[in-house]
């Protein structure tokens, strides 16, 4: 080995001789040893043979280490558990046997009073909560110990003891197992004494209505790990109706046993309602046995005496329907059962129904197809609440505005007379450069039409859920048609409806395909009172068939300069500014192919003169009258920095569109 590995070596075979290491630090030593021998191995520096026997002794050691139970020199790492599982399975040992025979069996108290009520009329054998067998302390000796049908399949014998108590029988079964076993002394003297439970049972009792033996009646102070497949028994029947375990995985045996105790309840328990009284939790009230009760049992009980009414129907299906039902295991499973919907039951929300508030029912016949979230969503989100604006905060745009006035307006104060040829138009397209008052043109027709307004945008009909977007559009619509008049208004409509082409996705597509279905009117009557308003900068993308569907097509151009000089005046009206008419007129001329919006934005830059006119220092003190008006050296200035935002070449294409598409004159 190399220098360096020696070294180690030597330093950790000290450390491991001199005995000062703890077990964990001579495990380490050791398994670093081991991987020394294999690196010198890897490396040649040991032969194959030489690296085996150094191998062999070390890990030996590392494992001796590992494995010693001694707390002083081991770290007992697997001992423990292994000692634990060991000590587990003792119950499990063939020499083990339960103390229990059928002898003490009959000395038991609840077998003595069973076998005393036995002569009463429907009563019950025994009440397995009353039975407390104490397993693993000899009552007295037993009868069958070391019985040879009690050898390594004992558990059939000592199952009902370990796991718990029986659960008795239906009464047709009891009358001729359980019961005669128990309680006809002829039967016991015929040589029951000493068998094994179990092959009593079996000769007297029907396959698949055999007693349950659940475990959760008997206290027990031993730890009896027998598994239920030992019982033998593969089903059972349970007049109090507990929760049943199966000891079969056999699912067959299981329907069977489902099949005959639905048959047993059917047949064998006509009087069950009326046994069910004598039942255990009567019993326990009569304070006859208080014994312990898990929740579970507390839960059954409770069930039982809810369900008390419905005596005729048997407490069977009661109590199991609402056991399982608790457990959430009363739906069908499986990939072609019925989904169940989690939400509460119409007749269970009844009451809270009725408190709901109003507006989240359905207000109308035609809306009730449409989810409630859509309809809700629709409502509060699609229709606008912006601030009021007047027809004539809308500066220039005479023929647009009077025809829109004429579409929207005048229909709506004479339906009679907007009939036939004469009605509306269902769509308008408000198209021109961008910030020249579209979409201002469409909150105005929100305020003053006095018609219902939506106001959607593309990204509202958007949604991850396949399907949802076309349903938004169909509810929008039909919401629309509840809401007569209406005006939609689909601001930067190329968005939704530009031109479909094969790439695009399929949902768009959908939406747009559902949008030209509504806006053609096809859902719609002539009658009905619902105009799209859309608005576009790019109308040149607008889809063809949404194109003829807006049939109103209305330019808005950049506003000339009588309007520029109305926007002007407006918004310093609401200013102090001392503008001259010759300051304005120069204003006006030097704006030639400012959008409406870019006018607005000049004027808030020369709203800003004064202010950096006034001193750094004083900007915190100054009061708002100190600060001097707007002045025509303010626009001058402020047409420095404002330039118009669209392009002559634009404007262009705007006016080709116009003359090809559009409706002006
Ligand atoms: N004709 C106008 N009269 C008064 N103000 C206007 C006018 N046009 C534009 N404005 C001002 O410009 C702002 C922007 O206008 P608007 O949003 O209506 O433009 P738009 O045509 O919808 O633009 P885009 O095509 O980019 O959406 C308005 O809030 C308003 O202050
Ligand atoms: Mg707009």
């Amino acid at each position: 080995m190399s220098r360096a590995h020696l070294d180690e070596w030597q330093r950790r075979s000290f450390d491991i001789s001199s005995g000062s290491c703890t077990p964990e630090q001579t495990a380490d030593a050791y398994r670093a040893h081991v991987l020394s021998i294999q690196y010198a191995w890897a490396s040649a520096e040991l032969s194959t043979a030489g690296a085996g026997s150094l191998l062999r002794t070390y890990s030996e050691r590392y494992a001796a280490v590992l494995d010693s139970d001694d707390p002083r020199t081991g770290l007992n790492n697997y001992a423990e558990s292994a000692l634990q599982l060991a000590r587990n399975q003792k119950n499990h040992s063939d020499k083990w046997e339960s103390s229990l025979t059928f002898e003490n069996v009959f000395n038991l108290p609840c077998v003595q009073r069973m076998m005393q009520d036995r002569p009463k009329e429907g009563a019950l054998p025994v009440d397995p909560v009353d039975v407390n067998i104490t397993v693993g302390v000899e009552i007295c000796r037993g009868g069958e110990k070391g019985s040879d049908l009690s050898g390594p399949s004992c558990g059939l014998k000592r199952e009902p003891l370990a796991h718990g108590p029986t659960a008795p029988p239906p009464r047709a079964e009891i009358g001729r197992g359980v019961s005669n076993l128990l309680g006809g002394p002829a039967e016991r003297a015929r040589g029951l004494q000493g068998a094994p439970l179990h092959m009593s049972l079996a000769q007297n009792v029907p396959t698949g209505t055999m007693p349950m033996f659940t475990h959760n009646n008997f206290s027990s102070t031993g730890n009896t790990n027998v598994s239920h497949s030992s019982l033998g028994c593969t089903s059972g029947s349970n007049v109090h109706n507990q929760p049943v375990y199966f000891s079969s995985t056999n699912p067959s045996k299981r329907k069977n046993f489902y099949g005959s105790r639905a048959e047993s309840n059917r047949s064998s328990f006509p009087s069950q309602g009326e046994q069910e009284p004598r039942g255990r939790g009567q019993r326990r009230e009569e304070g006859v046995s208080i014994n312990f009760r898990s929740a579970r049992e507390q839960f059954i009980v409770d069930q039982q005496k809810k369900h008390s009414h419905q005596g005729q129907r048997g407490s069977a299906a009661n109590v199991a329907a609402v056991t399982k039902k608790s457990l959430g295991a009363n739906r069908a499973r499986g990939a072609s059962s019925k989904f169940i919907s989690p939400m509460p039951r119409q007749e269970e929300e009844g009451s809270s129904k009725e408190n709901a508030p109003q507006d989240m029912q359905p207000v109308d016949e035609r809306l009730k197809n449409f989810e409630p979230k859509i309809i809700e969503l629709i409502m509060s989100e699609i229709m606008d609440h912006g601030p009021p604006v007047a027809w004539d905060d809308i500066a220039g745009l005479e023929f647009a505005k009077a025809t829109i006035k004429e579409i929207v307006v005048w229909p709506m104060l004479r339906p009679d007379i907007f009939t036939g040829l004469r009605g509306p138009p269902k769509g308008i397209l408000l198209f021109g450069p961008p910030g020249t008052g579209k979409t201002l043109i469409g909150k105005c027709i929100a305020c003053q039409s006095g018609a219902t307004f939506f106001s959607i945008s593309a990204s509202s009909l958007t949604s991850k859920w396949v399907g949802e977007g076309e349903k938004m559009v169909r509810a929008l619509f039909a919401i629309a048609r509840c809401h007569q008049p209406a005006v939609i208004f689909i601001d930067e409509i190329d968005s939704l409806l530009s031109q479909r082409t094969d790439g695009e996705h399929d949902s768009s597509r959908r939406i747009k395909t559902e949008f030209l279905v509504q806006l053609d009117g096809a859902a719609t009557s002539a009658e009905d009172r619902i105009l799209v308003v859309g608005a576009t900068n790019r109308p040149q993308e607008i889809d063809e068939a949404a194109r003829r569907r807006l049939a109103k097509r209305l330019y808005i151009p950049l506003p000339e300069a009588e309007a520029r000089r109305h926007i002007v005046t407006n918004l310093m009206t609401r200013e102090k500014c001392q503008l001259g008419a010759d300051e304005m007129e120069n204003v006006v001329q030097g704006t030639e192919g400012f959008s409406g919006a870019d006018m607005t934005q000049l004027c808030r830059e020369a709203a800003l003169g004064p202010i950096r006119s006034i001193h750094l220092s004083d900007i915190a003190t100054i009061s708002a009258d100190q600060v001097r008006p707007i002045l025509y050296n303010d626009f001058q200035e402020a047409l420095k920095t404002v330039r118009p935002s669209v392009s002559s070449k634009d404007l262009e294409l705007y006016e080709e569109w116009n003359k090809t598409f559009g409706c002006g004159r």
